[in-house]
């Protein structure tokens, strides 16, 4: 039986079938557009020239399949159906990634690469280099560095699979990326993100009304994406989803 993680884990790619060569054709690209000189990738921010070619569309459907499988991993350790996530990926409509290039920082304690913050989607799948930076909050007080592992991806459950659609049961990571004195890093962050007209609502399996009631009633994935790109992070938490909190 597989079971579910709290938090986060690894996932090696020869596990689970993502060619390296794809992430190799689509990282390698990316430092080819991190070294071009400023004028040239200025020029070069229109989509059509930037030279990432099918190496960004390869990369994003191995994405997309090893995000399958996790969700049914996730769904199969908390005793749901396997498909209860997953399905409601199946229609690709939107991909949101965010592609980090830390330069090395001549102040490192000083600066942060990207705060503290849980991310909103239902899951994350991080890939980042070997140079290492990010960091994940232990116990509420201690900011533990995730080693870089070769061909792994660092997995964040996110906060709609927290607290929505879990109703607490499976945990969103707080993190944050620092930087180096020495070198430049990169990270890709490929955010999972249903179809909008999924209904995001916890299963009863999942619910005690003692000991963990509902917290949230349904609303479609649609209604929180608007609500998401509209609404401001507090502190870096999301608090689009209040919006749909059950009131006690
Ligand atoms: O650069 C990293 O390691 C973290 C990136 C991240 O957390 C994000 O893009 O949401
Ligand atoms: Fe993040």
């Amino acid at each position: 039986m597989v079971k579910a993680r709290e938090k986060w884990g690894f996932f090696k790619l020869m596990d689970h079938g993502v060619p390296s060569e794809v992430v190799e054709n689509f990282t390698s690209r990316l430092h080819e557009l991190f070294d071009l000189p400023m004028e040239q990738k200025l020029r070069g921010g229109k989509t059509s020239s930037l030279p990432l070619g099918n190496t960004m569309i390869e990369y994003m459907e191995e994405m997309d399949k090893l995000g399958m499988i996790i969700m049914e991993m996730l769904a199969h350790g908390l005793g749901l159906a396997d498909d209860f996530f997953s399905k409601n990926f199946e229609e690709k409509e939107v991909t949101i990634f965010r592609i980090s290039r830390y330069p090395p920082c001549p102040l490192p304690e000083k600066i942060v690469g990207i705060g503290i913050h849980s991310d909103s989607q239902a899951l994350t799948i991080l890939y980042q280099d070997q140079v290492g930076g990010i960091q994940v909050l232990k116990d509420d007080k201690q900011w533990i560095g995730v080693r870089p592992l070769p061909n792994s991806f660092v997995i964040n459950i996110a906060d709609t699979l927290e607290h929505v659609w879990t109703n607490g049961r499976l945990k969103s990571v707080i993190h944050r990326a620092v930087v180096n004195k020495e070198k430049q890093r990169l990270s890709i962050a490929y955010f999972m993100n249903p179809t909008s007209s999924a209904t995001i609502e916890c299963p009863q399996q999942l619910i005690d009304s003692v000991s963990n009631p509902r917290k949230y009633v349904p609303f479609t994935w649609g209604e929180l994406r608007h609500l998401l790109l509209t609404t401001r992070r507090v502190r870096g938490k999301t608090v689009a989803i209040n919006n749909f909190l059950i009131s006690s």
